[in-house]
């Protein structure tokens, strides 16, 4: 077995062979935050007076607002002879959203529209008088209300009271309890979007909710939860609020608005949050890295009454389809009133927050040895639990462990060798391919590198090279010309690359990008031409992570998922592994993890066993054999924040 390490041969076969360079991805969907100063679109003006059959003539006033959507104006009724319709108010406030706006949906309407009408009357939302199209603006005429918590916050600067800021938390829990019950999800908490009311009016000192721009279901009208989905490169929302959820992509949920609330109040509270001011192309990217690298302590001052803390720490720890603990968390912050009193209370019967109990997962990310397969007794959890466990984890190197995946296999001779230094490789390699085994996985960890070799794998020749360059491009290229394909890759930190590649695959085609950070727009596009990932590797170039991405058309995958977090993402694991995926490959960066989950042709794998474990040291594998458990992908990189 075995072939020289370097093989070359004349490049041909064009179309068997695609390389991708280090281009970098242009395309940003994050939003950008409100003071970036945005290019502004030349728009008509908006008309002077609106115009509708069940109202009276609106004269338009002043601007109270404006968003990525549209612009807010105060409105007041005109004197007419015949004062008709009755019972109509004097002042209203008219947004105004032009017909080309990004918020409109396909019959041309602005979104907003059909989530009003959908959740009918809610308490805390403005009240919608009418709705009309006049001079190619979608008009939405609703209550008059007053400042944003942003305005306040603003006037009262630095810092909002504790007593005020825990009556906006219940009366914001309540608001969102409201509307999540009729199905929907905010989408865009903020401070901006909640107004207290009217100073005229007798509810001025009650909050409201507007803007449900990016407002969206989340549950069917039967009641049945969306399922879970991550697209990395989906992003809605406002970076400095948003949710890690959703700067990950995640579906949104009950818990991304729980999550951005407590932001929200912490912001009230303090003035600022850590992670403004990040600027440029990676900017959501730092945010959410930020986001997760502080913990609810760090945030929230020892000197600050815990309520705050507990709410962030229970919003984090929420589960894609769990139902927030909207009574439990209002009770928190009861006792911080002073003289405020925020509408009735509901549910006050509820248990307060950390006796809730969960069905959450255990997180033994801490662990030296923490499997997957557990599932902790639901009664034996508070939602706490998790989050108290998350923290011990950081005391582990930057975060970083071996993660490796164990699957089942028929009894198979499997050798592994870790710590191995770049001069013992060719001994250890030569002697697995002695032995008819061929190099099945490789990873690195601080320069030096693991290997597994495997009896299985059906290649008939190998070859591999170390090269400072990750990966060798006319290496590879000599090497799929040579009718070999890339079946392993590792990078060590000091920029070295090991590629190996085999002859004996079932792939007829492959191609593979390297950047600097993880490619999913490319392997989205790549998916949709039948490829599939294979491997994944990551180095560190310049101080900053790279990653290399293998894909290939012809395997086994007929569907496949990605998961990427700053952690290990358990949830999302298994999410896809009860419905039939499994983990096909693992790579991980000093940021994050990313998981490729696999559904394969033919008698699928949902019987087969899987098994992780994220070790500070390098696994115990031999333990795992006796149980027909063969070491199938590992990584060593961030998986606890
Ligand atoms: N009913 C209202 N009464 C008074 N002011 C309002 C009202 N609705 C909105 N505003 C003001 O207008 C601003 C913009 O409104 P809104 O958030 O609905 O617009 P948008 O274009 O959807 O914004 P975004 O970019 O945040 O999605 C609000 O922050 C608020 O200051």
């Amino acid at each position: 077995m075995g072939t020289p390490t370097n093989v070359l041969a004349n490049f041909r076969d064009q179309d068997q062979v695609e390389y991708e360079g280090e281009e970098e991805e242009e395309e940003t969907t994050e939003d950008e935050e409100e003071e970036v100063v945005e290019q502004e679109v030349e728009l008509p003006p908006v008309p002077a007076e609106v115009h509708h059959s069940s109202m009276p003539i609106y004269k338009v006033g002043k601007r109270l607002g404006k968003g990525g959507f549209g612009q807010v104006f105060l409105a007041a009724r005109m004197k007419q002879r015949k004062v008709t319709p009755v019972n109509k108010p004097n002042q209203v406030a008219i947004k105004f959203e032009h017909v080309s706006s990004k918020g409109c949906l396909t019959n041309g309407k602005p979104a907003e529209w059909s989530v009003y009408s959908a959740i009918g009357s809610c308490p805390g939302m403005p009240k919608v008088y009418a709705r009309t199209t006049q001079a190619s603006f979608h008009i939405l005429i609703m209550e008059l209300l007053g400042p944003s918590l942003w305005d306040l916050c603003k006037e009262k600067e630095p810092i909002l009271s504790v007593e005020f800021v825990a009556y906006i938390a219940i009366e914001a829990l309540q608001i969102l309890e409201g509307l999540h019950v009729k199905g929907y999800v905010h989408g865009d908490i903020k401070p901006e979007n909640f107004l207290m009311g009217h100073p005229d009016s007798p509810n001025a000192k009650e909050l409201y909710l507007v803007d449900l721009g990016l407002s969206r279901r989340y549950k069917a009208p039967n009641g049945e939860h969306f399922p879970y989905r991550q697209i990395p490169t989906d992003f809605r929302g406002t970076v400095r609020y948003a949710s890690t959820h959703a700067h990950l992509g995640r579906s949104a949920s009950r818990r991304d608005d729980m999550e951005s609330l407590a932001y929200t109040l912490i912001f009230l509270l303090r003035g600022r949050l850590p992670w403004q001011g990040f600027e440029g192309r990676d900017k959501g990217f730092r945010v959410c890295k930020t986001k997760m690298d502080h913990t609810a302590k760090q945030l929230c001052p020892q000197s600050w009454p815990s309520a705050f803390r507990r709410f962030l720490e229970v919003s984090q720890a929420l589960r894609y389809e769990e139902e927030p603990y909207y009574a439990a968390c209002m009770r928190l912050f009861v006792p911080l009133l002073g003289s405020h009193v925020p509408r009735e209370i509901t549910g006050a019967d509820a248990s307060p927050v950390p006796a809730k109990i969960t069905g959450k997962k255990r997180d033994r990310a801490s662990s030296e040895e923490s499997s997957d397969d557990e599932l902790v007794a639901p009664e034996l959890l508070d939602p706490l639990a998790g989050v108290q466990q998350r923290k011990k984890a950081r005391l582990g190197f930057r975060g970083c462990q071996w993660i490796a995946v164990f699957g089942e296999r028929n009894p198979m001779k499997q050798r592994y060798h870790y710590n191995v230094s770049v001069d013992r490789l060719e001994a250890h390699v030569q002697k697995g391919w002695d032995q008819d085994l061929c190099i099945s996985s490789a990873t690195s960890n601080q320069n030096l590198w693991a290997l597994v070799m495997d009896e299985a794998t059906g290649y008939s020749q190998q070859a591999y090279t170390v090269s400072r360059e990750f990966l060798p491009r006319s290496w590879c290229m000599a090497q799929w010309s040579a009718g070999y394909y890339i079946t392993a890759v590792a990078g060590a930190d000091n920029g070295r690359c090991l590629a190996v590649v085999s002859k004996g695959t079932r792939w007829q085609q492959q191609s593979y990008k390297v950047d600097d950070k993880f490619p999913y727009d490319w392997v989205k596009r790549k998916w949709a031409e039948k490829f599939a990932v294979t491997s994944i590797a990551t180095t560190m170039k310049g101080g900053k992570p790279q990653w290399a991405v293998i894909m290939s058309r012809g395997s086994k995958y007929t569907k496949q998922v990605i998961e990427v977090d700053f952690q290990y993402p358990s949830e999302g694991i298994h999410y896809h592994w009860d419905r039939g995926f499994r983990i096909s490959c693992v790579g991980a960066s000093r940021d994050q993890t990313v998981v490729v989950l696999s559904m394969e042709r033919g008698p699928g794998r949902e019987d087969v066993t899987q098994e992780t474990l994220r070790t500070s040291d390098f696994p115990h594998v031999k333990e795992k054999w006796g149980k027909d458990l063969y070491l199938e992908s590992m990584a060593f990189g961030r998986t606890t924040t």
